[in-house]
């Protein structure tokens, strides 16, 4: 498997782009790391088919390189590039069995029968496909014929990378679970170089090491799931990672704190010092979790403004308050114990919990 290197990497549709709004991927730099699980996350139009292709070869990138292991390969064709590809709907021969499927990428290549058979028992097991090899795929679902698709994608082991551009859409939801769980498997087995395409965050962050989150044909963070959830460098991963998303509202500072709605927000020294370095519009983030409402007795204080609850919705684990003060709203979680009683309590902020973005990215 290869590390992958995207060396000033741009692309725009257009043959002539005057500006950042004419490319669909704008430039970026990155190394993914041999034997890596990515998953490119984003909404729709973001670029993330963009960037797979061009990673797959379908689309040469209009500025930049692809590297596989150090091997410049931008100009390569798809099938020069030595990957294999999972797409949205099963690529299986239905005339063949399951086994014959699975067989194929490897005798294809002229791989040792005995290897073949290795290795096509060895995939089977692990997508719980042994039990079919004998029967044709003409019969089978479409759960199982996209799972036959996934089992052809990983049974070479001498590729760079396993490309898979939402290889779970028509998959049930029971069998998506299961089958991301078994790709998980898979990949820590295997350590194979993985690059998954999803809309999904659930799908992305119980897949992989490393989540590639795109806006706007950018790459806005490259981290863990924790990483994402701690610490979000863009604001639009607040509110894309995470269920409620991160709150987030534009603020003013002044004397040592965060301005909203005429509410006081104490900042750190930390924050402060950050936040006098950066220009643009200022707005705090926080996520839900790290909000905590009291509603039994207590003032304001530092880190606590008061608030109205508008909405407690139960969630069974947890619960969702919707707080409300001047114009503004933020959610916050709540354990599925805490009673809430009246209308109205002392949200409290978390200070290292506390964020602080200038023009949309992280300061402190
Ligand atoms: N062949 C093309 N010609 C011109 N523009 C294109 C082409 N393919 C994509 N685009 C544009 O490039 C941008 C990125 O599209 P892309 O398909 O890479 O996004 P995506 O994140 O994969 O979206 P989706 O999840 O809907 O597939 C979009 O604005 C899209 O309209």
């Amino acid at each position: 498997m290869a590390r992958i290197d995207l060396k000033s990497l741009a692309h725009s549709y257009f043959p002539e782009p005057k500006g950042d709004e004419d490319y669909a991927l704008r430039r970026m730099e990155h190394v993914w790391e041999d034997g890596g699980a990515y998953a490119l996350l984003g909404p729709s139009g973001c670029g993330k088919t963009t960037l797979l292709n061009i990673i797959s070869g379908l689309l040469t990138p209009s500025e930049g390189q692809v590297l596989f292991d150090g091997k410049d390969v931008t100009k390569l064709a798809p099938e020069e590039r030595n990957i294999a590809q999972v797409f949205q709907f099963p690529v299986i021969y239905d005339t063949m069995t399951v086994y014959e499927n699975l067989a194929f990428p490897l005798r294809n290549r002229g791989v040792d029968p005995k290897r073949v058979d290795e290795r096509v028992r060895e995939i089977a097991g692990m997508l719980d496909l042994t039990g079919k090899l004998k029967q044709k795929a003409r019969g089978l679902g479409a759960d199982e014929k996209q799972t036959i698709s996934l089992g052809r994608g990983l049974v070479r082991d001498d590729v760079s990378a396993i490309l898979f551009d939402e290889p779970l859409t028509v998959i049930d939801p029971h069998l998506k679970w299961v089958l991301r769980r078994k790709l998980k498997e898979i990949h820590n087995k295997l350590r194979p170089t993985m690059v998954y395409v999803t809309h999904d965050q659930v799908e992305a962050l119980t897949f992989a090491d490393k989540v590639v989150v795109m806006y706007g044909g950018k790459v806005v963070q490259l981290g863990t799931p924790q990483e994402l959830f701690e610490n979000p460098a863009h604001t639009f991963v607040g509110y894309f990672i995470g269920s409620p998303g991160m709150n987030i509202m534009p603020c003013n500072i002044d004397a040592g704190a965060a301005w909203i709605d005429g509410k006081r927000i104490a900042l750190s020294d930390r924050h402060m010092e950050a936040v006098s370095k950066a220009s643009g519009q200022i707005e705090l983030g926080i996520r839900p979790e790290f909000l905590r409402i009291e509603t039994d007795s207590g003032s304001e204080g530092d880190n606590g403004i008061e608030v109205n609850i508008v909405k407690v919705e139960d969630l069974g684990q947890y619960k969702i308050a919707t707080t409300r003060f001047g114009s503004s709203e933020m959610k916050v979680k709540v354990s599925e114990d805490q009673q809430i009683t009246g209308q109205s309590g002392i949200l409290r902020f978390a200070p290292e919990w506390t964020k602080l973005y200038a023009d949309s990215q992280l300061v402190a």
